[in-house]
């Protein structure tokens, strides 16, 4: 950035005069309080901080070198108990859906002010912010939707000093019509900079016009006075042609304010979650005129992106994979340079002529995402960011305590406020909610963190009890809302039970060979039942694994477990054998290979043996090369599926028999059998007993289970048939 001041404006002029107007009196009093210097004689100040890059730093040396004063969740009082207005049992906490919190309804709770305060779990990623807006550092933060990413990245943002916030202006630069200048003030002196050159503006046009009336009165005069009226006309209209046309250079030389922090009360806070990359890196807008005095002055066109806007606050962008790889370059640069000059982005406009002196971008990133935004960042912005910051996975689940129970009440209360409209809850309809988080969780004594679609619960049992106008909401109106607020992939599932009863494709009558029942996942929370085939045949070459579409590569995965049993406990050569494996009716939506892997097996050793598999058992569970059911996610969902579809029983991994918590309704559905090993999955699912000898009695020697045994794979018995 030059700090040259050849702007072409009024200043010198402007201070010189004085005040007339009351406007100009409050400004002249407004310009005492601010230390006695004119707005226009501030705007030539620079500020060269912008100048100043992060430099390279090693996050974990923040931890090592003593550094006392970074301040933790807990120094600053953010991990605040709920409410200290409310009365706690603590006595009865640890039995209580409320752990203890003596409401009657979350009107009784109060909401702490500021959102790191609000912030439920997540301490990890809110210990981070916290030091990360202390050493202006970028952080990336990868984890499930709706756990807390942006709200975090807004919390930095009030912690962010609000000292240093700037407004950015831009000027016409007299010199080169498409390099417009630009000038940093701090925020609030930017509206006072741009009043002033209005003033000026204006007090130059009343000159001119005067000026102007005076000579056409002395051209009228003189026609009149000559009898030449037609021709005093005509030069007086060029005259009056003339003002006009030159009074648009006196409106140019007002600056065009693009960053504007003069109402800010916290550092600014700009979302850039798929912004494209004139909303993220600046644009100059296209002038149709482009020229012969009817264009719009190149600085008047130039529109700041959101690296701009978020200069000395937060720069939030999630998903950050989708921003084309050209701006990701740009993204880096601007983070590197702490400014970076606004062009027009599209090439065929007139604004791509245009190109403003750097503007300061000196904002701290937190770039958001799953897994897979990671995986497909530009790898050197990911490094821009590991070397200056950051990195924090997102927890799914907390630990069920009666203190993050009684923050769950919080949150209701919190998203009741947020709203606005929402009648408050009942203490059982938070209970309800407080339940309903720990179903979601999947796993025992654990809550959900995705408050976004917990949340949304909120806001529909809210509104039911708006809609018939009660003053709170009960359980009832929570019960309710999770009936009407079903997913997407909730509803996919219901409708393929429903079309699958049309076919009657659900669950067959009585034993089928090579048919077992699967059970798999749609999205975060519906289960669904997904019935695998599997057919054994000679091999024409060398055998293989015959599966169709994408599920092919688990098929195999799941082969080859089941092989090494195979191998093991029988005779049977299975590389002389083509196995197909048909998903039926599947897409590739929710299914995970792991999951399917005893169900596959099942349908294999079931094919291989001809014995038929009970059609009224469903199964989920990993299986481990040893013959070990491993665990698996989602077994509450997956359950509730089985038992809509009409199954009888479910086959559940041992270990995950802590996880279940399906709803009273189904629980009389469905009986449910945890397993350790293959052998207690094919007792269960196979129909009849085997023949000695066979591979279903020798795998009978396997068992326990590794996790019994403290050591995954390991299996007791001997090996009776050693190949
Ligand atoms: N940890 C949390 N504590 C309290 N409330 C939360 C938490 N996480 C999310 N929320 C609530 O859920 C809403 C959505 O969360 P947020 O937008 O921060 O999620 P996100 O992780 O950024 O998701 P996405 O990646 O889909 O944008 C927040 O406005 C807030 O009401």
């Amino acid at each position: 950035m030059s700090n040259d001041t050849n702007v072409d404006d009024p200043p010198e002029d402007a201070t010189g005069t004085p005040a007339r107007e009351d406007e100009s009196h409050e400004q002249t009093q407004d310009q005492e309080r601010q230390g006695d210097r004119s707005p226009l004689e501030e705007e030539g100040d620079r500020h060269d901080d912008v100048d100043d890059p992060i430099e390279e730093f090693d996050p974990e040396s923040v931890s090592d070198d003593g550094d006392d004063d970074i301040e933790t969740v807990e120094d600053l009082g953010s991990d605040v108990e709920v409410d200290p207005g409310v009365e706690v049992d603590e006595e009865n906490a640890e039995d209580d859906l409320l752990g203890g919190l003596k409401i009657d309804t979350t009107e009784d709770i109060e909401v702490p002010d500021r959102l790191v305060d609000q912030v439920i779990g997540q301490d990890e990623a809110r210990d981070i912010i916290i030091k990360a807006a202390k050493q202006r550092r970028h952080v990336m933060m990868i984890g499930s939707p709706g756990t807390g990413k942006s709200m975090l990245a807004k919390a930095m943002s009030q912690l962010l000093p609000q000292e240093d916030l700037q407004d950015v202006l831009v000027y016409h630069n007299p010199d080169d019509g498409n390099a417009p200048k630009v000038r940093t003030v701090p925020a609030g002196k930017g509206e006072q900079i741009i009043d002033a050159h209005k003033e000026e503006a204006r007090k130059r046009n009343q000159m001119r016009s005067i000026l102007m009336w005076i000579i056409i009165a002395i051209i009228v005069g003189y026609a009149i006075l000559t009898a030449s009226i037609l021709l005093g006309i005509l030069a007086a209209g060029i005259v009056w042609l003339i003002f006009r046309y030159t009074s648009r250079g006196t409106d140019a030389m007002v600056p065009n304010m693009i960053v504007d922090n003069g109402d800010q009360r916290t550092a600014p806070f700009e979302d850039a979650t798929g912004a494209h990359a004139g909303a993220l890196l600046g644009d100059v807008r296209h002038d149709p005129f482009q020229s012969g005095g009817m264009e719009t002055p190149s600085h008047d066109r130039v529109e700041p992106g959101s690296i701009h806007k978020s200069n000395k606050g937060v720069l939030f962008v999630d998903e950050i994979n989708t921003l084309d790889v050209r701006t990701q370059q740009k993204l880096m640069t601007a983070i590197q340079e702490g400014e970076f000059s606004i062009t027009g982005q599209s090439e065929r406009s007139s604004g791509a002529m245009v190109q403003t002196e750097p503007v300061p971008c000196d904002f701290v990133m937190i770039a958001a995402g799953n897994l897979d935004a990671m995986e497909n960042m530009h790898p050197a912005l990911r490094n821009r960011i590991k070397g200056y910051g950051y990195e924090v996975y997102m927890e799914d689940t907390i630990e069920d305590t009666p203190e993050m129970r009684r923050k769950y009440a919080r949150f209701v209360a919190q998203e009741v406020e947020r709203d606005g409209r929402l009648p408050h809850f009942t203490r059982d309809a938070v209970e309800e909610l407080i339940l309903e988080a720990k179903r979601r969780s999947g796993r025992k004594n654990h809550l959900t963190l995705h408050f976004r679609t917990l949340g949304g619960l909120v806001r529909v049992a809210g509104d039911i009890a708006r809609s018939e106008d009660r003053e709170f909401t009960t359980r009832e109106d929570v019960l309710q809302a999770k009936g009407r607020s079903r997913s997407i992939e909730q509803q996919l599932a219901d409708d393929y039970i429903e079309r699958r009863k049309d076919y009657e494709l659900q669950v067959a009558e009585g034993g089928v060979e090579g048919r077992v029942n699967g059970l798999a996942v749609m999205g975060e929370d519906s289960g669904i039942m997904l019935p695998v085939m599997a057919e054994i045949a000679p091999a024409q070459g060398q055998g293989q694994v015959i599966a169709t579409g994408q599920l092919k590569e688990m098929a195999e995965e799941s082969v080859q477990n089941v092989s090494a049993i195979i191998k093991k406990f029988s005779d049977v050569n299975l590389s002389e054998k083509d196995i197909h494996i048909q998903f039926v009716q599947a897409g590739q939506q929710g299914v995970d290979g792991d999951s399917a892997s005893i169900t596959v097996a099942t349908a294999v050793i079931s094919a291989l043996e001809d014995i038929p598999v009970d059609q009224t058992v469903a199964m989920t569970g990993s299986l481990s090369v040893r013959g070990d059911v491993l665990p698996v996610g989602g077994v509450t969902h997956k359950i509730e599926a089985a038992a809509k579809a009409g199954c009888d029983t479910v086959i559940i991994p041992k270990a995950n028999e802590q996880d279940v918590m399906i709803e009273d309704e189904y629980e009389e559905m469905v009986d449910i059998v945890p397993c350790s090993n293959i052998s207690e999955v094919l007792d269960v699912a196979l129909m009849g007993e085997p023949k000695k000898d066979s591979l279903v009695d020798r795998l009978k020697s396997i068992t326990g289970s590794a996790l019994d045994h403290g050591a995954v794979g390991s299996t007791s018995g001997s090996n009776p048939s050693p190949q």
